[in-house]
C-alpha cells in the first residue's frame, strides 16, 4: 500500500508542491494536469525531477468527457486521449484517470460506455498504459461508483479498471459497503477526501470544501475499510480541492495530509484487519486521563500579576523547582507551573509572546507509547538539556512551536516530589478541583491542522462547529474531547484581527492557549470564597441577567446570586452549566471557572457573545500601554 497526494491538494507551483509532498513522506504523486501544463519544463524533465525527489507518478488526471459520445466528438476524444498518452509516456506515468462525462452531447448507456472503454483500453495497452474510470458525483449519466464499475466490468479489458473516490461515494450518500462486492484487482486507484457536512450543490462542495480524512464529517474510515476488504493493494491517495489549502502553506498541508492518511490506515487496520496495510505498527490512539499541568512562561511584573491572580483564585504555591526559576501552584488536582527561566523553551516562549502557556502536561497510560504514536504521525519529539535533579519526561512539539509533556503512572508521576522542594504556604482554597478545558485560539486556517493533530494522536471526538459572535467579527469554535470528557480542548478560529481572539493572535506568534477553565463542584461557594480572596470577576450587563430570567425558569434567589456574582448560565436537555470569568490578564488571556450539573457537555456557547463584549470593555484603547 503506497501513499499519494494529488498536486491539486496543496498550494504553490509544481516545484513547490513536489518538494512539500516529498518532504512529508508520501510515496507518490497524482499529477493534476493544470499543474503540469503551467510548468515550463518538458514532460520528460518533470518526470525525472519527480523521481529524483523520491516520488512515483501514480496517476495523470483528469481526462474528461470521454465516454458515450456520438461518432464525431467520439473520434476527437480518442485523438485527445492519444495526445495525453504521449505526455504520460514522457512523464513516466502509466495510469490515466478518466472521470465520468458531463458533456452536453453525451448519449449515456452502459454498453456504449463499455465499448468506448474497451477501445481506450486497447489503445492504452498498446503503449503499456492503463486507464481508470471514476464516477463524478455530478456525472451526467454515471454518478455512482456502481455504474462506473458496471462499465468497467463490461469493458472487460485488463488495461481498464475502476477509480474510487471517497468524496463521490460518500458525498452522494451511497453506502460504502457496496464496494465490498467489487474485485480488488479491478480497482486501479483510490482517492480519499473528507468534507464537512454542509448541504450544498455537489460540484461546488467538492471543488471548494473537501478536506483531509478526519477533518470533515464523512465516513471515510468505513469507505476505506470496504476498499481494503476487496483485497485492493494499490495506492491510497489524497485528492483535496479546498480553497484554504490552495492558499495555505504547502509544507503544513502536505504534513497534515500524511498524518491523516497514517491515522486513517491505522484505524482501518484496527477495525478491519485487512491484508496489505503497510504502515508501521503504532500504538492505538492515546487515552488522556487528565491534564496534569499547565505551564506559563512568565517573568518580571507580569509574573507577579499572574501570581496575584492565582492567589486570588485560591491557589497555593506548593513547590519550588530544585534547580530552575520555576514554581508550582496547586489547588485540588490542578497544577499550574510558572516558569521564569530566560533560556530554553520557556525563555523563547516568553521572548516571543510575553506571558503565555508554553507547555501542557497530560496524564496518559504510557508516555513512551504517546511519543511513539506522535512521532509516527509526523510530530517531532522535544527535549532540552536536563538541569540537575530533572527527570527526562517524554515530550513532543505540537503545532506552532508548542510543547506537550506526557506523564504516566510510573516513575514519572513522582516528578513533583523529585523536581520540586515542597512548600507549605498558607492559603485558602476556593473549591477548584480540576482543569475542565483548555481553550486555544488560532487563525481559522489553522483550525483544521490543530483538530487533526489532537484527534489523530489522542482518542478524542469532535463536537460540531459553532459560530461565536464577537461584536467585531465571527469566531468559529469547535470542541474536541476524550470520550468520557476528562480531557477537553476548545479550538477557536479567528477570521479577523478585530475580534478578541484575533487581537490575542496579533499580539503573539501563531495559535496558543488563551484561557484555561477550572472546574468547581459548587460555583456559588467558589464565588463567595473568591470574593473573600480578593478576586474580581468579569462584570456582565444587567440585560444579560434579565434575558436569563426570560429564557429559563430559574429560581429567583439563585438568579439574584448569579447577578451579584456575575455567573453565566446555560442549560440543555442533559444538564446545566455555570460560568464565571476573570478579568483579562497579560493582554487578552483569562481564566474561567465552571460548574457542570447533570450531563451538560457543552461550553456555554450561547453566552460567548456577552462574555466577549464584557471582555472587550477592558481592552485598552489602541496605542495605550497595558495596565
Ligand atoms: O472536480 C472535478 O472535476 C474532479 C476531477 C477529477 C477527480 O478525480 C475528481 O474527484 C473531481
Ligand atoms: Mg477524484
Amino acid at each position: 500500500m503506497k501513499t499519494g497526494i494529488a498536486t491539486v491538494s496543496i498550494s504553490g507551483n509544481l516545484e513547490e508542491k513536489i518538494e512539500a509532498i516529498a518532504a512529508a513522506g508520501f510515496d507518490g504523486i497524482e499529477i493534476f494536469e493544470q499543474d503540469f501544463i503551467a510548468d515550463l519544463r518538458t514532460p520528460r524533465v518533470v518526470g525525472q525531477r519527480i523521481r529524483e525527489a523520491g516520488l512515483e507518478i501514480m496517476l495523470f488526471q483528469p481526462f474528461r468527457d470521454f465516454e458515450g459520445l456520438p461518432a464525431g466528438p467520439r473520434a476527437k476524444a480518442f485523438d485527445r486521449a492519444e495526445r495525453k498518452f504521449d505526455v504520460m509516456q514522457d512523464l513516466g506515468c502509466d495510469l490515466m484517470l478518466v472521470c465520468s462525462s458531463v458533456h452536453p452531447e453525451a448519449l449515456g448507456g452502459i454498453d456504449r460506455g463499455a465499448d468506448d472503454f474497451a477501445e481506450l483500453g486497447e489503445r492504452a495497452a498498446a503503449r503499456g498504459l492503463r486507464v481508470g474510470y471514476e464516477a463524478l458525483a455530478w456525472g451526467r449519466y454515471v454518478n455512482d461508483h456502481r455504474d462506473a464499475w458496471e462499465i468497467v466490468r463490461r469493458a472487460d479489458h485488463e488495461a481498464v479498471g475502476l477509480v474510487l473516490d471517497s468524496f463521490h461515494t460518500l458525498g452522494r450518500g451511497i453506502d460504502p459497503d457496496t464496494i465490498r462486492g467489487i474485485p480488488g484487482d479491478r480497482i486501479f486507484f483510490v482517492q480519499l477526501a473528507d468534507a464537512p457536512a454542509i448541504d450544498m450543490d455537489l460540484l461546488y462542495w467538492s471543488r471548494h470544501f473537501r478536506n483531509m480524512p478526519g477533518e470533515g464529517d464523512l465516513a471515510v474510515t468505513d469507505f476505506m475499510r470496504a476498499v481494503m476488504a476487496t483485497g485492493y493493494s494499490g495506492p491510497i491517495s489524497l485528492e483535496i480541492f479546498n480553497d484554504q489549502f490552495r492558499g495555505g502553506s504547502p509544507t503544513t498541508i502536505a504534513q497534515d495530509g500524511h498524518r491523516s492518511l497514517i491515522a486513517l490506515m491505522d484505524d482501518v487496520r484496527r477495525a478491519e484487519a485487512p491484508v496489505g496495510v503497510e504502515i508501521p505498527q503504532l500504538p492505538a490512539p492515546i487515552r488522556v486521563h487528565d491534564t496534569s499541568f499547565v505551564e506559563f512562561a512568565a517573568q518580571g511584573e507580569e509574573r507577579k500579576t499572574l501570581e496575584t491572580l492565582l492567589q486570588s483564585l485560591g491557589f497555593r504555591r506548593a513547590g519550588r523547582h530544585v534547580s530552575k526559576a520555576v514554581t508550582l501552584w496547586q489547588q485540588g488536582d490542578i497544577r499550574i507551573v510558572l516558569n521564569a527561566e530566560t533560556e530554553g523553551h520557556a525563555g523563547s516562549a516568553w521572548n516571543a509572546r510575553g506571558t503565555t502557556v508554553c507547555d501542557i502536561g497530560l496524564a496518559v497510560e504510557s508516555a513512551a507509547d504517546t511519543v511513539t504514536r506522535a512521532t509516527a504521525l509526523g510530530a517531532k519529539p522535544f527535549s532540552q538539556p536536563l538541569g540537575p535533579g530533572e527527570l527526562p519526561i517524554p515530550a513532543i512539539r505540537g503545532l506552532a512551536g508548542s510543547v506537550m509533556h506526557f506523564i504516566d503512572q510510573g516513575a514519572l508521576s513522582e516528578v513533583w516530589d523529585v523536581e520540586f522542594h515542597a512548600e507549605d504556604t498558607p492559603g485558602r482554597e476556593a473549591g477548584l478541583t480540576r482543569i475542565d478545558h483548555i481553550a486555544q485560539t488560532m487563525t481559522y486556517d489553522e483550525m483544521l491542522s490543530w483538530s487533526l493533530f489532537y484527534t489523530t494522536l489522542f482518542d478524542m471526538e469532535k463536537a460540531p462547529m459553532v459560530d461565536v459572535v464577537d461584536p467585531d467579527g465571527l469566531v468559529r469554535s469547535r470542541a474536541i474531547s476524550s470520550p468520557c470528557g476528562d480531557f477537553r480542548i476548545t479550538l477557536n478560529g479567528a477570521e479577523t484581527h478585530r475580534t478578541l481572539a484575533g487581537a490575542f493572535l496579533a499580539e503573539g506568534f501563531g495559535g496558543t492557549v488563551q484561557h484555561v477553565a477550572l472546574a468547581t463542584d459548587d460555583i456559588f461557594a467558589t464565588a463567595r470564597a473568591l470574593r473573600e480572596l480578593g478576586f474580581t470577576a468579569l462584570p456582565l450587563s444587567t440585560n444579560y441577567f434579565d434575558d436569563l430570567a426570560a429564557r429559563f425558569d430559574l429560581d429567583a434567589g439563585m438568579l439574584e446570586r448569579m447577578r451579584e456574582e456575575n455567573i453565566l448560565y446555560d442549560a440543555d436537555a442533559s444538564g446545566e452549566f455555570f460560568q464565571l470569568y476573570s478579568q483579562p490578564f497579560a493582554g487578552q488571556m483569562f481564566m474561567e471557572i465552571v460548574e457542570r450539573r447533570g450531563g451538560y457537555s457543552g461550553y456555554g456557547a450561547p453566552n460567548a457573545p456577552f462574555r466577549i463584549a464584557a471582555q472587550k470593555r477592558f481592552q485598552r484603547p489602541k496605542g495605550m500601554p497595558a495596565t
